[in-house]
């Protein structure tokens, strides 16, 4: 069990905010954010506190508790990077009004590594500890792939053209291993220039335009995954687990009457407004949830497609981080105390993260220890209260089973370095060794 992180950062003053000669309404020391209404008259204006996992001060960057693109990393993005090197899925979702500074914590700018934000952070990261040879005697294996969520449709933002697949993907959910697209593209890349190349043929692709809030406004909520698989040898026994880490961009919340929108742009508005209200709906019902003496309930995952491709991060098998971008600025108190409202109910949800092992090693795992109680029980058939059982099941018909036990480890552990050393040779990263001894399919 582990309980959802929730942090909260501020960004400075746009142009907009700017010109109205806006007030900072928003005061964050250590972990705790307040918020006050200047519309209150002097003797009501009680600031509002929330205490959230951190509260990251980005107004204004010569302060010395200016929190930069690298400090965000060092607390969410590496925390994330560890939780998948552990074997957990990991998510950091970014939520928010509209122009609030999202996309800015999520991509940050492109032309200048300074203010790079945690998406190429952690892809970068990723891929120093791998070539670092901390753990030699490992081998990983990275895939990656980008979709948006645009008017309800799900849309693959690095499909080729010339696939031929249908425009909008389809959401199907697996007993087994959980919601997934299906026909998404999966791109394995071996080094952060691969990375960096689809994120940015992603980015191109995603759907963008200028309202009055934000001139560049993503007007989708994308979803950048990383699966990650690790695969060694522990004292001759295989072990291998996959994470997959959901790095999530949300279109903003937002006003018809301030972001100045009609036709398309207000078709886009109504369909964000829609799915980030069934992610509030899930975030508010999985807070409930967690009270002890609540029952059971409903979440409402299916009424968007948003919170069905979130299942597993909210509520669910993952180390989850949810980022609340907020403005400084006194004009959009409603939006930002909303935001701030939420992201304190969200810290009260209980996820159930897992690490993932690979079923086949899982089974390897599983036979060993049978072979192992079987062992011990040979060894133990000296003692009175074991000979009762070795009535039933005789000494030699024990030994013939830890016999073929041993045999079916020995096979299915031989079929897995092989399998391992095969896909090695196309797609996996050896640590420590050059990434270009391994070419790319
Ligand atoms: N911490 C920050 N420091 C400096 N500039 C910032 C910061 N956060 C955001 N900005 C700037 O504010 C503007 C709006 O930010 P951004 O596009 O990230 O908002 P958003 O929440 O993603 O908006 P939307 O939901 O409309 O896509 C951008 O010009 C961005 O560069």
């Amino acid at each position: 069990m582990a309980s959802v992180k929730v942090a909260v950062r501020v960004r400075p003053f746009n142009e907009r905010e700017l010109s109205m000669d806006c007030k900072c309404i928003i005061h964050m020391q250590d972990n705790k954010t307040s918020i006050v209404n200047q519309h209150q008259t002097l003797s009501h204006m009680t600031p509002k506190e929330f205490v959230y996992d951190a509260s990251y001060w980005s107004f204004d960057h010569t302060d010395s508790h200016y929190v930069s693109q690298l400090d965000v990393y060092q607390d969410l993005g590496k925390m994330t990077l560890d939780s998948a090197f552990d074997g957990y899925n990991a998510c950091v979702c970014a939520y928010g009004q509209t122009g609030s500074g999202k996309s800015f914590s999520m991509m940050g700018l492109a032309d200048s590594d300074q203010l790079q934000g945690l998406i190429p952070r952690i892809s970068k990261n990723l891929f120093c500890t791998i070539n670092s040879g901390q753990c030699q005697q490992t081998t990983y294996r990275c895939e990656v792939s980008y979709l948006e969520i645009y008017n309800e449709k799900v849309r693959d933002l690095l499909r080729s053209k010339d696939k031929g697949l249908s425009e909008n993907l389809k959401v199907r959910e697996h007993p087994k291993t959980g919601v997934y697209v299906q026909d998404l593209s999966q791109h394995t890349v071996v080094n952060y220039d691969d990375v960096d190349e689809l994120l940015t043929r992603g980015n191109h692709n995603r759907t963008v335009a200028s309202t009055q809030m934000n001139e560049a406004s993503s007007r989708s909520h994308a979803i950048f995954t990383v699966k990650f698989c690790q695969a060694k040898m522990v004292d001759n026994f295989p072990s291998e687990t996959i994470s997959k880490i959901n790095l999530v961009d949300l279109a903003g919340s937002e006003r018809a009457d301030s972001t100045g929108a009609t036709g398309i742009r207000l078709k886009e508005g109504g369909n964000i407004n829609k799915s980030l209200l069934t992610f509030i709906n899930v975030i508010s019902t999985l807070a409930d949830m967690s009270g002890e003496q609540t029952k059971k309930q409903y979440v409402p995952y299916r009424d968007s497609v948003l919170t069905w491709l979130l299942k597993d991060s909210l509520g669910g098998n993952s180390k989850t981080v949810i980022l609340a971008a907020i403005s400084p600025a006194d004009v959009n108190y409603a939006e930002t105390m909303s935001t701030l409202r939420y992201a304190n109910r969200a810290k009260n949800i209980i996820n159930k993260p897992t690490v993932n092992e690979d079923p086949n090693v899982k089974l390897i795992r599983e036979l060993r220890a049978e072979v192992g109680r079987l062992k011990l029980l040979l060894e133990s058939s000296g003692i009175s209260a074991e000979r009762a059982l070795l009535q039933v099941q005789s000494e030699e018909r024990l030994v013939e089973e830890i016999g073929v036990g041993e045999r079916r480890l020995n096979d299915l552990t031989n079929e897995w370095k092989y399998q391992k050393d095969s896909e090695k040779e196309v797609t996996y990263v050896k640590s420590g060794e050059k990434e270009e001894k391994f070419t790319k399919i």
